[in-house]
């Protein structure tokens, strides 16, 4: 039995029933909006689950998955060392947003990451502690800085309304997903030319982690000749 886990609502879900619907597999869902029963019509053998998208990374992990989507930022952010845990079978096209770094946008003198590392050994300096970058995506951000170069700076745990903890004074900086950029503006904030860590989109992983059966193994080939993949 294979087991695929798709969103179990919110952006990505409605998107991923019709992107497995445009190539001829159906979805759907078996009770209320509430329940969280699903199946994939026709198909022997693919067990369907509703999960958070934020869980997904995790059941591909541990191998309660065989497939799923969620956005390629939350397995990268999510699984230390992903490429190793599980394989990207589909860019999917849509749930496209960036991880960008922001900056206020004031701060005329800072375009390019080596002006915020400088900036943030002046804000040390001068403030006698590092500069803050809030974020929940500690792992991307912390690798990107790491190769670029930049030091001198914590994170600071946002879980939500990233954009507004500048303006609440609890950090300098910020690290989140934008696509139209507007919750950016409107907190005053522009992305830092070079400052663009990850472009995610919706994407159908594959566990490297779970166990595949003969079966299973011919059951995944003909799902991907399917999907065209
Ligand atoms: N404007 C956006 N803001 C935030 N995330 C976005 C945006 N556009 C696309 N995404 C992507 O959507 C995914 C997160 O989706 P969603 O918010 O539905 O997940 P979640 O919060 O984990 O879900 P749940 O609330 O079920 O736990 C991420 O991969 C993110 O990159
Ligand atoms: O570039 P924009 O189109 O303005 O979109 C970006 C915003 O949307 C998301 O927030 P969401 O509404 O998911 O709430 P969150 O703060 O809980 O993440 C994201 O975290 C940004 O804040």
């Amino acid at each position: 039995m294979i087991r695929l886990g798709v969103p179990s609502k919110g952006r990505l879900m409605e998107k991923t029933f019709d992107w497995f619907g445009q190539r001829g597999l159906t979805l759907r869902r078996t009770g209320s909006d509430r329940d969280y029963a699903a199946e994939v019509a026709g198909v022997a053998g693919l067990e369907l689950n509703l999960v958070s998208a934020g869980e997904v990374p995790r059941a591909l992990a541990d191998g309660r998955l065989h497939l799923g989507v969620t956005g390629s930022d939350l397995v990268r952010e999510k699984l230390a060392g992903w490429e190793q845990v599980v394989r990207e079978l589909a860019p999917m096209g849509f749930g496209g947003a960036d991880l960008v770094i922001a900056v206020p946008k004031l701060w005329v003198d800072v375009e390019t990451l080596d002006d915020l590392d400088a900036a943030a050994a002046a804000f040390r300096r001068t403030h006698g502690h590092r500069l803050r970058i809030a974020t929940k995506y500690h792992r991307l951000v912390r690798e990107f800085l790491r190769d670029e170069g930049v030091a001198d700076y914590q994170l600071i745990d946002s879980q939500g309304a990233t954009e507004g903890t500048v303006k609440a004074e609890t950090a300098e900086a910020i690290a989140d997903i934008t696509s139209t950029g507007e919750t950016l503006r409107a907190n005053g904030l522009k992305v830092l030319p070079g400052g663009l860590i990850h472009s995610s989109q919706a994407t159908l992983f594959k566990s490297r982690r779970a166990e595949w059966s003969d079966a299973d193994r011919a059951l995944l080939q003909e799902l991907t000749a399917r999907l065209g993949l």
